[in-house]
């Protein structure tokens, strides 16, 4: 039944599509409760009505409050038809975007397509101003930019149109057929192992993009679909907006051509001693006269190619109670302070801290006790046990061997103590493993400056003769150990979990301890590797 015309209107209607017009509008159901809501609303606010109940008011509230919260859940993107299979070239059915951006960036990057020459959309940084619109996706071409054509632009002359722009942004585009999937927030985290910044990386597409980090941020990777640019942000960060990294396998290859010397072997930096693993077994010994430079090292201290430190995926764990304790290792240079140190912890806590006993070749004396200094063990079992990998160091002096043995590091362990270390750097890696987990602390000299000051009344024990006499330190042990710390870092540095300057001596020594109980009691990042054994 046609609408009546109000009789007000009427006269002013002649054409004949201007009544079907009105009389359609004015049949409209929509239209006609909306007036009978209007009248109901005029005749009710004439008799002023007194609520029911008290709390209409709060509830009035609550229900406006619970509709905002119904539609702003909802999503009110424009549901656009799909592409037609047989897509004319020349009848792009275009999308026009309309992105309300403010000073953040648009998380978008863009390249020319070889093939076509189209500017096409090359990723979408997760959780930016393009990925929360949803409306933009990668492949999708562009066409327009505020109304600017961008086809015979150059990429970068787009970055910088984009960047100039505030406020709402309009797009024309040709949305790529394939639409990407939405993925879940994905839960992979890495350890970086090396120092990055996008300003001084010429190969990434997009530097504003890219994020920059420091050896040992953890990071979380939120994406691993493009094989050479991975996105990710720094753990704990509220900002959900992803960045651009170097992917592990680009950043290996990096790292392998920019370092031809890497297959080198590393240049002791002291002929004078083979410092290090002697250490691991003074501590447990009395007779002080023998030890220090004895020792010769005889583990290959080849640099490992497949060593190239880029990222490890790591995961927090905390040690469950009554679980081993991680092996405490330290490194660090000659004379720095190791022995002192492990001597305080000891004395500190003799319950809770150990460190193993060596085994010997050499002959047993009179006023020794097998497993106390040593354990002592004839010359053809010493060798069969180096043939079979038992020992993380060992080495041999005036025709015996010494070393420390890798089940005597699980004795410590098995009787639930912090096994304190001290070996070579390049043991680490052995004992990289699930079952050590070993936290590897590198301590440092101070500045030479300091060195002189702290240092006058103390002795390092030299190995320039086979007597090992203590002897004051000289100006060139000081420099000699500065040096071998930079060189450690520099080479060693992605493997140490916490840097210690043995400056003050107690002050040192209150750190060392902190970060043990640290990884002893609190929810520390583990390599993924370690965690299921
Ligand atoms: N912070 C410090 N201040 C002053 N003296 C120190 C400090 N740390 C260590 N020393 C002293 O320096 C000397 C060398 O220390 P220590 O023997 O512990 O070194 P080390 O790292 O074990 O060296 P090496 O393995 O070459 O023997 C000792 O006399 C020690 O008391």
């Amino acid at each position: 039944m046609p609408a009546l015309i109000p009789l007000t209107l009427q006269p002013h209607v002649s054409r004949s599509e201007d009544n079907t017009f009105l009389q359609n509008m004015f049949g409209e159901r929509s239209l006609q409760t909306l007036v009978k809501i209007h009248e109901q609303l005029q005749f009710y606010e004439e008799r002023k009505p007194v609520p029911v109940l008290d709390s209409a008011a709060a509830l009035a509230h609550e229900s406006l409050l619970l509709v905002h919260d119904t539609i702003a859940q909802k999503s009110y993107d424009p549901e656009l038809p799909p592409l037609p299979d047989d897509i004319d070239d020349n009848e792009d059915s275009v999308k026009i975007i309309r992105l309300v951006k403010n000073k953040e960036p648009l998380g978008a990057t863009i390249r020319r397509d070889d093939l076509t020459g189209a500017i096409v959309v090359a990723r979408i940084m997760r959780g930016g101003a393009a990925d929360r619109s949803g409306l933009i996706h990668v492949g999708d071409e562009l066409k327009e930019v505020n109304g600017i054509p961008v086809d015979d632009k150059k990429p970068e002359e787009i970055i910088r149109l984009l960047a100039q722009s505030q406020g709402a942004i309009t797009f024309k585009v040709i949305p790529s057929v394939k639409e990407e999937e939405p993925t879940k927030e994905p839960k992979v985290f890495m350890k970086a192992l090396f120092d990055y910044d996008p300003k001084d990386d010429k190969a990434i597409p997009c530097m504003e993009a890219g994020l920059a980090f420091k050896r040992g941020s953890i990071l979380q990777i939120m994406s691993q679909d493009d094989a050479t640019w991975w996105q990710a942000k720094h753990e704990g960060e509220a900002n959900p907006r992803a960045g651009l990294i170097p992917s592990k396998q680009f950043q290996e290859r990096r790292f392998a051509l920019r370092r031809p010397d890497a297959t080198l072997p590393l240049q002791r930096t002291s002929s004078r001693r083979s410092s290090g693993f002697r250490r691991s077994f003074r501590l447990s010994r009395r007779d002080k006269k023998t030890n220090k430079s004895m020792y010769e090292c005889k583990k290959s201290e080849i640099y490992d190619t497949a060593d190239l430190p880029t990222y490890e995926e790591v995961t927090t764990y905390r040690r469950p109670s009554g679980a081993k304790h991680r092996l405490a290792v330290l490194v660090g240079p000659p004379g720095v302070g190791l022995n002192e140190l492990k001597r305080k912890l000891l004395i500190s806590d003799p319950q809770h801290f150990s460190v193993t006993v060596p085994h010997t070749s050499r002959a047993k004396r009179n006023q020794e006790s097998d497993g106390v200094e040593y354990h002592f063990i004839s010359k053809h079992l010493f060798e069969t046990d180096i043939h079979n990998n038992k020992f993380i160091e060992y080495g041999e002096y005036k025709g015996n061997y010494y070393g420390t043995a890798i089940d005597s590091v699980r004795s410590v362990l098995s009787r639930n103590k912090v096994c304190l270390l001290d070996v070579q750097p390049h043991t680490i890696k052995l004992l990289r493993t699930a079952e050590f987990k070993p936290f590897v602390v590198l301590v440092k000299p101070p500045a030479i400056e300091r060195l002189r000051e702290t240092r006058m009344n103390a002795k390092i024990i030299s190995g320039k003769d086979d007597k090992g006499s203590a002897k004051p330190f000289t100006e060139e042990d000081f420099q000699e150990m500065v040096t071998t710390a930079q060189t450690l870092e520099v080479q060693h540095g992605h493997l140490f979990e916490k840097i210690i300057v043995n400056d003050d001596l107690s002050t040192a020594f209150g750190e060392l301890r902190g970060a043990l109980k640290t990884v002893e009691t609190e929810t520390h990042w583990l390599p993924v590797s370690w965690t299921h054994s």
